[in-house]
């Protein structure tokens, strides 16, 4: 049932996710209230606001970490994911990835990847499995992707911060997704690093649907097409970042700051 639903086309021009009236409560104190919020397939959508707005939890609920006291967040049209668990939700094509890059340190690159392929087998045997012709043409094209192929053979350990965030990307993409989370993925890179994770978010974006929680509204008005803005567990407003830029309502809840990197 879960393979078969995650199996799916995507259709692009359709919707992948849409959130209705979602509320969450933690000891009665309202995170997330009577939000709406949609995605269509293949976009790359930025989730900013002000702290406290409410992003982690909406990725939260996405991913079956948490669950709503109120509300539906349906997946491919007709998947409830408030009724799923957490590896369920994972089964179904949706990968999220945490701000703090956690990659096997002691295993080579290539072995972080091929560990996170999509498989039935074991941590252990799938480490010491051979990889099939299919398989290994995956690796390489995941390894390309995040631009890590001269560096397939050393401990990833050694990589540094961004190089880390990149491959754990990698290894998220090994599960083939349909729908990416990420957390800040640029956060304490370098400017090249930061503009590279940009072009990887895009190139992913064509064939995958990626939402953003970010801070860094350089890297927002380099990269977004669409900026959703969240304040006090709602939506703000929605529009591409030179709309939402100007707008007034959003410049006032960023307490009056402009909305600059860092904010
Ligand atoms: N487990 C929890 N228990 C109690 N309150 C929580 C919990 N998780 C989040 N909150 C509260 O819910 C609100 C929304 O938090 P959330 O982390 O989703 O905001 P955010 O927009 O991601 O903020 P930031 O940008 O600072 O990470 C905050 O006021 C936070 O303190």
């Amino acid at each position: 049932m879960l393979g078969q639903l995650a199996m799916q086309d995507p259709v692009p021009g359709r919707e992948i996710l849409r959130v209705e009236g979602l509320e969450v409560s933690f000891d009665g104190f309202k995170a997330l209230r009577n939000l709406d919020f949609s995605l269509q397939y293949g976009e790359l959508r930025f989730l900013i606001g002000p702290n406290g707005a409410g992003k982690t939890t909406l990725l939260d609920v996405i991913c079956g970490k948490v669950k709503p006291s109120q509300g539906q967040v349906f997946f491919k049209d007709s998947i409830d994911l408030t009724k799923h668990q957490e590896h369920q939700i994972a089964q179904l094509g949706i990968g999220r990835k945490f701000q703090a890059p956690s990659v096997f340190s002691t295993l080579t690159v290539f072995e972080n990847l091929a560990l996170s392929m999509k498989q039935q087998r074991g941590l252990l045997s799938a480490l010491w499995a051979k990889t099939t012709s299919e398989q290994r043409e995956r690796l390489h094209h995941r390894l390309e992707m995040i631009g890590l192929q001269s560096k397939a053979r050393e401990r990833a350990g050694s990589l540094s911060h961004g190089e880390k965030q990149w491959l754990e990307i990698g290894m998220l993409l090994m599960q083939e997704p349909d729908l990416l989370l990420l957390d800040e993925p640029a956060a304490g890179m370098t400017d090249s690093e930061t503009e590279k994770t940009g072009e990887l978010l895009q190139q992913i974006s064509t064939h995958q649907t990626i939402i953003v929680v970010e801070h860094d509204m350089e890297f927002v008005r380099q990269f977004a097409r669409t900026v959703t803005v969240l304040h006090e567990g709602t939506l703000l407003r929605e529009g591409t970042m030179q709309e939402i830029q100007n707008d007034k309502k959003v410049a006032e809840v960023y307490l009056g700051r402009r909305v600059e990197r860092g904010a």
